[in-house]
């Protein structure tokens, strides 16, 4: 009887594998970066084909690994960098176009203008719990069928296919047979209503995608259809599929009214399980589907920050001040936590819940004697003070999380969650499995072929590494976050 789960965590800039024992414990995994092209400012496209390629065999690597066969494996799971827009040609499989990605910013001019009729945002923002930003997929569709030759008229003819990359992935593994997505990649569309759980035929007209490139909607644990024998060795059903921070969300076993996680990569995305309620935001966090069981939607609030590890990527790779990420820790370490610097990181214009994309970053509070250990103390204390922005803005919406799980490549390092700890004067914990993405799609797919009976056994799976409890004096807690919001206030545009 196999009993291993794959589960393949297509991400923005890597590929990723991960074979996972019946107890939720990682076996083996693969992994593969592949190349990002910018064509031009403001743009980001993927290689279709080397999304695929690249998953494929760290898929193979990782079986290889874990020494097992492919018959051994009894599901795979696929969770992805989410809003990320494809469309391919139905008889080929052929890409019509690169993949456009979720930080790519060419349709912020349509984005603008559809703003200016008088409602539509709000109206859009009721039906998605999203808001009018090219970050989400329903504008990059209608680039692509504006500006490539012929491709509107294809597909109104029904000769294309949409898909997140989950959709694509499924597409190429079953051989063209299964045209399918989750509930939670859907709802990072635009175009999905997430209170009626289906594709809308308004917001299909304003966004001007026709219906005939649509996938199938499913619940995030269901039966995807089988990946072909010809590519791992053996017929395996794909029976799980979530969006990385919704997967994340499960993997981190977030299954109550009030639970919370915190992934810090390159970016943070916070999300909060606000149970059967899809909660409206009046800090423009995002509402979201945070998985949908048995035809049961659970929701989400989502907060998220552009700059996290990408800010220390910068402190290494732009100012060069350390050569290492893992050098962050014994330099804050020193400096301490009382530090007169302030950076704010708004290379990207300002997320939630500023989503002020004008502001530009800046560092503040240097004198004669700050050096470089202040600098990037202050970059890691960023993301802690951008982290209880986004708490603030849950609880004045009324739910506030009690504690906090938090995971990514970030989190390694103890000064920076003891700090976020400090900061939000919540608990922070920590899983022994960081890698909650792949974790959670696992978790999905398990679900569905009957490895895990049920919610309360995953919840039971996550196991606890550390725990991180507040013990900063309210005083000097309020007064450095204080700090902060002087900081930020200096470089909004829009304020
Ligand atoms: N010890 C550390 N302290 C602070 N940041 C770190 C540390 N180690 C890695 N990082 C940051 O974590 C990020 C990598 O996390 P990861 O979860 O792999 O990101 P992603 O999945 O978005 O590529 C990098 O941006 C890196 O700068
Ligand atoms: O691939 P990641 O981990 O950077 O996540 C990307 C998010 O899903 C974008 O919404």
């Amino acid at each position: 009887m196999p009993r291993y789960i794959l589960s393949l965590d297509q991400g923005t800039t890597s590929s990723r594998a991960i074979v996972f024992s019946d107890q939720g414990t990682i076996i083996a995994s693969g992994q593969q970066e592949f190349s990002q092209h910018f064509p031009q400012p403001g743009w980001v496209e993927h290689e279709p084909q080397e999304i695929w390629q690249t998953t494929l065999s760290s898929a193979r690597q990782a079986i290889a690994e874990a020494g097992c066969l492919a018959s051994d494996i009894a599901a795979i799971g696929i969770t992805n960098q989410r809003e990320t827009t494809l469309i391919w040609d139905r008889n080929t499989g052929e890409p019509v176009y690169p993949a456009i990605v979720w930080q790519d910013r060419r349709t912020a001019d349509q984005c603008l203008a559809l703003k200016q009729q008088a409602g539509l945002e709000d109206k859009i923002n009721k039906k998605t719990g999203l808001l009018l930003d090219p970050y989400f997929s329903a504008t990059k569709i209608s680039w692509i069928l504006d500006n490539v030759e012929g491709a509107r008229e294809r597909a109104e003819r029904g000769e294309l296919a949409f898909g997140t990359v989950d959709s694509f992935l499924l597409w190429q593994l079953s051989g063209g047979e299964c045209h399918a997505t989750d509930a939670t990649n859907a709802s990072r569309t635009l175009l999905f209503n997430i209170h009626s759980q289906q594709w809308d035929d308004e917001l299909l007209e304003t966004f001007r995608v026709p219906a005939a490139l649509l996938p199938q909607v499913k619940d995030s644990a269901a039966d995807f259809g089988n990946a072909q024998s010809k590519w791992l060795g053996a017929e395996i059903p794909v029976a799980g599929i979530a969006g990385d921070q919704q997967a994340a969300l499960i993997g981190q076993a977030c299954f109550q009214p009030g639970m919370a996680k915190s992934t810090y990569g390159t970016g943070c995305f916070m999300m909060m399980n606000t149970g059967n309620k899809a909660l409206h935001s009046s800090h423009r966090l995002l509402t979201t589907v945070g998985y949908r069981l048995n035809g049961e939607t659970t929701y989400a609030l989502e907060g998220s920050i552009f700059m996290a590890g990408a800010t220390i990527q910068w402190i290494r790779d732009g100012l060069q001040l350390i050569c290492n990420a893992r050098e962050t820790q014994p330099l804050a370490e020193q400096t301490g936590y009382e530090n007169p610097v302030y950076m704010v990181p708004a290379f990207a214009g300002l997320g939630a819940p500023y989503w002020d994309p004008q502001a530009k970053g800046a560092i503040m509070g240097l004198t004669r004697d700050t050096g470089i250990k202040e600098i990037v103390t202050a970059g890691l204390q960023a993301v802690c003070y951008q982290t209880r922005d986004l708490l603030e803005a849950m609880a004045e919406d009324g739910v506030k999380p009690a504690a906090l799980r938090v995971d990514g490549g970030m989190v390694v390092n103890a000064w920076l969650v003891q700090f976020l700890a400090d900061t939000l004067a919540i608990s922070i914990a920590r899983p022994q499995v960081t890698e909650t993405t792949a974790l959670g799609a696992a978790f999905l797919a398990g679900l569905q072929v009957g490895i895990f009976s049920s919610l309360e056994q995953l919840a039971e799976l996550w196991v606890h590494e550390q725990a991180f409890e507040p013990s900063l004096p309210e005083e000097a807690r309020e007064r450095l976050y204080q700090g902060w919001i002087d900081a930020v206030n200096r470089v909004r545009v829009d304020a």
